[in-house]
């Protein structure tokens, strides 16, 4: 025979054994999805490449984002989605989440989408996983822990008083303006001391902050003019002017600095790999962070508490007498203590309210580790699971008229234990917020000084939204004046 055609009919042969490998491989691909898209919830997937990321968007930029109480009507309390590019399964309700939280290193790891992490960096605590993580969450919880928090109540005093002063000579201000100063003050000066206390370097490393949160959670395309291009760009500058205008510049004696001790802690920790140039790079990364974390989140918990205390008059009355006891309780003003601080029950309940309607952190994002059986449902390996906080806390099943600011539910003496309301501003699990106690006692001297100083007014009518964080139309604007003295108290104010 010839030979070429018995190498033409070999060809021919192989081409066929190939395509039909291909084809099995292709339907075994198919038959095996088909399988895993039964065991998933219900839900969609959305538009090609963008899933349901722009109608998620648009609804949180709303005054009543309705993204996620439609999905749960509709598929039930989890479901499947395409988020931020990334397939994910919703959770919705306090107790999965609660779970998901809890399973943090098993079936779950951190998971925040691609535009989060690069603008963070990929060494910030919530980018980081495994034992890079455990030894900085560590150190934070450490150089948060309670007793230093105690000896920096008179300096978050005074960074709230100095702040608030100028508010009354301003007349009308934008408190989301204010806020964002006082809460940047008191986490820079908690973190790295007096030297970014006030200045330029200050107002510039605030302005890029803002552009920063900006992009966080942009569709991340790298294109000039896009929110995620500058936030990349906000975050070189400001990682340029920590080492540049701070760490470079001597210490201030008495000052304490997290940025060296945290640099000093790591290598010690002497973690595999770690050079002295990286270990430079990891420290301000990690400052950045804390930077970051510490301030956006706090200004907004202000911002939207006087929202809403200036929007409920019983809530502003009991709140004013709560702080008028405690104010004429100390001899000739003296400063507020944390012994003052933990009396200021009522406040720690306009606290949680405030974060339950608008928590800064509407999202908790985790990624499956191992295909994951849930309530029925599978969560499959390497997918994320995207902890939707803000719906579990407008779960009517635990909170009668979601929707109403009512501080009156957290206190826990008229509520019913079995059916304490299940509180996620604060995270849960083994991420539980290093930072809380430090907002909390921030946020209790902040309401302190405000209700007993000033009279506020809203200056014009403005609409709420809340992506990428919760803010106002017009930042809030408030006319602020002092106290009319026909209201402050002399004496102990008994019933309220
Ligand atoms: C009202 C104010 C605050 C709110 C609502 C808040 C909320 C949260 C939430 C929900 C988490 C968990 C994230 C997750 O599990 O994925 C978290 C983590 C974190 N928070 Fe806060 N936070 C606040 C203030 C602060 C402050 C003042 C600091 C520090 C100065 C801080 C530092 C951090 C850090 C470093 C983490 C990451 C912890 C880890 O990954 O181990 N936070 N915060």
């Amino acid at each position: 025979m010839d030979t070429t055609l018995v190498l033409h009919g070999l060809e021919i042969v192989a081409f066929i054994c190939v395509s039909l490998t291909l084809i099995m491989q292709l339907w075994s691909r198919n038959n095996e999805q088909a399988k895993i898209n039964k065991r998933l919830p219900g839900g969609s997937f959305g538009l090609p490449l963008l899933g349901e990321t722009l109608k998620y968007m648009a609804s949180m930029k709303t005054s009543m984002p309705t993204f996620m109480a439609e999905h749960r009507q509709k598929y039930g309390e989890m479901f499947k989605s395409k988020l931020m590019g990334a397939f994910c399964i919703v959770t919705t309700k306090s107790d999965t989440i609660k779970w998901v939280l809890a399973h943090e290193g098993k079936q779950f790891v951190t998971g925040y989408p691609k535009s989060f992490r690069k603008v963070l960096g990929e060494y910030t605590a919530l980018s980081l996983h495994g034992e890079q993580w455990k030894s900085t969450r560590r150190f934070l919880v450490n150089s948060l822990r309670v007793e230093l928090l105690k000896e920096r109540i008179p300096m978050i005093e005074q960074t709230v008083l100095e702040n608030l002063n100028s508010w009354a000579i301003k007349g009308c201000v934008s408190i989301r303006e204010e806020t964002k100063t006082l809460a940047f003050n008191v986490v820079a000066q908690y973190l790295l001391g007096s030297r970014l206390k006030s200045g330029p370097v200050n107002d510039s490393l605030r302005n890029d902050f803002y552009v920063l949160t900006e992009g966080l959670f942009a569709l991340p395309i790298n294109f000039p003019g896009t929110n995620f291009r500058n936030a990349l760009e906000a975050r070189a500058r400001i990682l340029k002017t920590l080492e540049e205008d701070i760490v470079s510049k001597p210490r201030p004696a008495g000052d304490e600095d997290q940025y060296v001790d945290y640099m000093d802690y790591m290598r010690k920790e002497n973690l595999p790999g770690t050079t002295d140039e990286l270990l430079r790079e990891k420290t301000r990364c990690h400052i950045l962070g804390l930077l970051f974390a510490g301030h956006e989140t706090a200004a907004s918990a202000m911002l939207f508490a006087v929202k809403y205390i200036m929007d409920n008059p019983r809530v502003w009355n009991e709140l004013r007498a709560e702080h008028d006891n405690i104010q004429v309780s100390k001899f000739e003003g003296g400063n507020l203590t944390w012994d003052d601080y933990k009396n200021m029950r009522f406040s720690q309940s306009v606290i949680t309210e405030t974060l339950r309607l608008a928590n800064p952190v509407a999202l908790l994002w985790r990624e499956a580790t191992e295909d994951v059986q849930l309530n029925g449902s599978l969560i499959p390996k390497g997918w994320k699971t995207v902890c939707a906080i803000r719906e579990a806390h407008h779960d009517p099943e635990f909170f009668d008229h979601p929707h109403e600011f009512n501080p009156w539910r957290h206190q826990h003496e008229v509520l019913n234990p079995a059916k304490k309301p299940p509180l996620l501003a604060f995270g849960g699990g083994p991420r539980y917020c290093p930072g809380a106690e430090l907002a909390r006692a921030e946020l209790c001297i902040f309401l302190h000084h405000l209700v007993t100083k000033f009279d506020l007014k809203a200056c014009e009518t403005e609409i709420v939204s809340f992506f990428p964080v919760p803010m106002f139309s017009n930042g809030l604007q408030v006319r602020v004046q002092e106290r009319d003295p026909a209201t402050k108290c002399s004496q102990k104010i008994m019933a309220y």
